[in-house]
């Protein structure tokens, strides 16, 4: 199929080589927002650019009725304006915060240990993510989908306040580190003991990867869909 790369970085680079070794064609190489011209009638958009500018893009691409799949992280507060849009125009839109196989594992596995939690209130939780120095929001969209996805199946769950000021942000600890892809902690700790569950992304091939075989589904999609509706978990 024929694919737009919006956002031209580290990830449209390698989904690039990923997506051309699958055998399709990239139709466009984009570092600017797109128009319904530069998108060059392709089959879907794949969507990895900056907090600042996804939603110009993804705008566009569903006002073209260009099925788009994001990845840009830091832009959620207005992902409802988005979803409106791809309602309204009857596009395809995809977002996942972390495209990669064993992080979407990593995301079943800590709801449904906080779902067999949600019976006791010994344990509190505690996410910490490690990025490189390079990353521009923070704490990281995968850390954000951890958070709601345990207090989604715990609700009891008393995120650890980061300095036990009232109103405190979410027990996130957000750490930037030379050139990490993607590190990924959930602390359960009791007064007794503690349980840790990490995913290390050794390379951003896995997030690549993840994104092309989510833009292959999308294709004769319409709606709004995320990574649990690609990998049926
Ligand atoms: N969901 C997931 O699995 C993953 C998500 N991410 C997220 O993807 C995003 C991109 O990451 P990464 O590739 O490392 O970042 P980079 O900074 O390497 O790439 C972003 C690219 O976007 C380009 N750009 C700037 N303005 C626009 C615009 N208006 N329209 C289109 N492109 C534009 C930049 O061009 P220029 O340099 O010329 O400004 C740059 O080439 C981040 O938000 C990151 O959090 C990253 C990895 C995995
Ligand atoms: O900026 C990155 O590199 C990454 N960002 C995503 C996030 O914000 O969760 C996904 C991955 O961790 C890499």
């Amino acid at each position: 199929m024929k694919i737009a790369l919006v956002g031209y970085g580290k990830m449209g680079q390698i989904i690039d080589r990923i997506a051309t070794e699958r055998g399709h064609e990239i139709v466009a190489r984009l570092n600017q927002t797109p128009t319904s011209e530069t998108l060059n009638n392709a089959d879907v958009a794949i969507e990895f650019s900056q907090p600042e500018v996804a939603f110009q893009n993804i705008k566009t691409c569903l006002e073209n009725h260009t099925p788009v799949v994001c990845g840009t992280t830091g832009w959620l507060s207005r992902k409802p304006e988005i979803e409106q849009i791809a309602q309204a125009q009857q596009s395809a839109f995809l977002y996942g915060s972390n495209f990669s196989l064993g992080v979407n594992l990593f995301f079943a596995l800590n709801e449904k240990l906080a779902l067999m939690m949600a019976h006791f209130d010994e344990y509190n939780a505690q996410l910490e993510e490690i990025h490189h120095i390079h990353k521009k929001d923070a704490p990281s969209g995968t850390a954000i989908s951890l958070a709601e996805g345990l207090i989604a199946h715990h609700p009891k769950f008393h995120l650890w306040k980061l300095d036990e000021t009232e109103g405190a942000q979410l027990g996130i600890f957000a750490i930037r580190e030379d050139e990490v892809p993607g590190t990924h902690s959930v602390f359960y700790r009791s007064k007794v003991d503690e349980i840790e569950i990490k995913h290390t992304a050794f390379s951003r091939e896995g997030f690549a990867l993840g994104a092309v075989v989510a833009a292959e589904w999308l294709r004769d999609k319409k709606g709004i869909f995320s990574m649990k509706d690609v990998l049926g978990v």
